[in-house]
Formats: C-alpha cells, structure tokens, sequence
C-alpha cells in the first residue's frame, strides 16, 4: 500500500492583547512541551534565537515547573562572533535568561570560538554537536527538537535565513554558514529548513506594529515565499505564531482563541 502523506498542519495564530499575557502563556506552553517530552524521553531538546525573543522567557525564571537539568539547548542560529561579544545571541540568552536560572553550563551548546576564522569548520562542528545529541540517541537522518523558538525580522528571515538567498535551497545540511547577512554581523551560522522542518514544535514570537506588514504577507500570501513562510514542520509537526495586536494589525485570517 502507498505510503499516505499528510499535508503540514496549517499555523495556529495566537493574538495576544498585552506583552504579559504572551510572556505568561508562552512559559505556560513551553512548561507543557517539556513535561511531555520529559515523560517521553527524559530529556527536552530546544533551539532559540536571538532578537527579542530572550526577553520573552522571563516568564520561565524562578517558575519551580521549569526542570533545567532535563533541558538541552541549542541555538537556531549565531553569530561568528568570541562568545562574550555584544552581537552573539548566546550571550544574549546568557543575559536574559540563563544567568538567572540553575541550568547546567553544558546544557547550552555553543559554538566552538577556536573555529571562528574558518565558517565551515565552525558550522561542522556545531553540526557535530547536534549530531551527539539527537543522531546517536535517536537515529533519525535528521534532529527532531521538541521545540524551536523563532523570530521573524522585518524583511520576513528567520533564523539567518534571509530572501533570496542559496541556503533557502539548502536540503542536506543540518548546519550552514553564511558570510554574506545582509544584517550586520555578516558571517553566521543557521539552523537549515530541513532541521526546522523536522521539528515537533516551533514558534514564531513577533511583536510589534514593525511586523505588521511583514506578517501578513508571511500568513497571507504564504506563496511569496518568504522565509518565515517556509517553515512548516512536517506532519504532525506544527508551527505556532505568538504574536500582538500590533503585529496582527494588518492579518487577514483569524487568529486562534488562545486555549493552552
Ligand atoms: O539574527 C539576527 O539578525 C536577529 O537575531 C534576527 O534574526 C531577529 O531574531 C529578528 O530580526 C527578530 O527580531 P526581534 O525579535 O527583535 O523582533
């Protein structure tokens, strides 16, 4: 019998009319994840971004519900950058969120600095790290993350995926660098769409009346095929939009009653 394909699952729109009530109800979702993914597998495996997107985990600091042991993190995308720098996301996270939190040091996987001069070694290493982490515990041909936490820049990229540009083709890799980021710094390592297709859950943070334009020609007219637009887990993966009035200024589809 033929193998049935199903279609991605279409994205749930969640509106949130304050900052708070996104903070509180993302912490609230990601809680839920990991306990699944804890009970599953013992371990919780997610990526983060840079941007905004720290900020809005303050909810999950000091929140007893948070097991920070269980937690393997990676970032979506960085920065080739000494990682004490101002432009690397994980200093960032490390600011935000986990100088404030009892996660173990080696939960947070990082780039390897030694590597920073040459892109592609530094790129294969990270997919080296990722590789110890899901290919020898799990076996897939690619990572499943429980989790990946986005967020979009006003051009429509997500992590350093940018319009227009070669690594939007990229369909082996796990890892990819780029020299050439239209947004400073210029040389960067990303996540590719096969890795954030794979994945069980990811979500868009997108606040702002700065995105309402952009987030509409993302969610409504998907076949520009803006970057952002381009991310749709594999069934029955599903892509999550957190988003604020501002921001959905100018959608045209409904949002989802947030119910979480
Ligand atoms: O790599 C980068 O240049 C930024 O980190 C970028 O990808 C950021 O995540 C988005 O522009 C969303 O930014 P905000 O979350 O600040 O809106």
């Amino acid at each position: 019998m033929a193998a049935v394909h199903h279609a991605p699952n279409p994205p749930v729109i969640h509106n949130f009319a304050t900052t708070d009530a996104l903070v509180d109800t993302l912490a609230n979702f990601l809680i839920k994840t990991q306990k699944d993914a804890i009970d599953k597998k013992g371990r919780f495996t997610i990526a983060l971004s840079g941007g905004s997107l720290p900020k809005m985990l303050r909810g999950l600091i000091g929140n007893p519900a948070t097991k920070w042991d269980k937690w393997q993190v990676f970032y979506a995308d960085e920065r080739a950058v000494p990682l004490d720098h101002p432009d690397s996301n994980h200093n960032l996270c490390t600011q935000d969120l986990f100088s404030k939190v009892p996660i173990p040091k080696d939960h947070v996987h990082t780039i390897d600095v030694s590597l920073l001069d040459d892109l592609e070694e530094l790129s294969d290493a990270y997919e080296k790290e990722l590789i110890r982490e899901f290919a020898q515990k799990d076996a897939a041909r690619f990572p499943v993350f429980d989790l990946i936490l986005l967020g979009m820049g006003p051009d429509g990229h997500t992590c350093s995926l940018f319009p227009g540009h070669e690594l939007l083709a990229e369909e082996d890799r796990w890892v990819a660098y780029l020299e050439d980021s239209p947004k400073p710094p210029p040389k960067r390592i990303t996540l590719t769409y096969p890795v954030i297709n794979h994945a069980a859950k990811v979500i868009f943070v997108a606040t702002g009346e700065g995105k309402a334009e952009v987030l509409s020609k993302v969610l409504d007219r998907p076949e520009e095929g803006l970057p952002a637009s381009r991310v749709k887990p594999a069934f029955p993966g599903q892509v999550y939009w957190f988003i604020d009035a501002p921001a959905a200024a100018k959608l045209q589809q409904q949002p989802s009653p947030v119910n979480l």
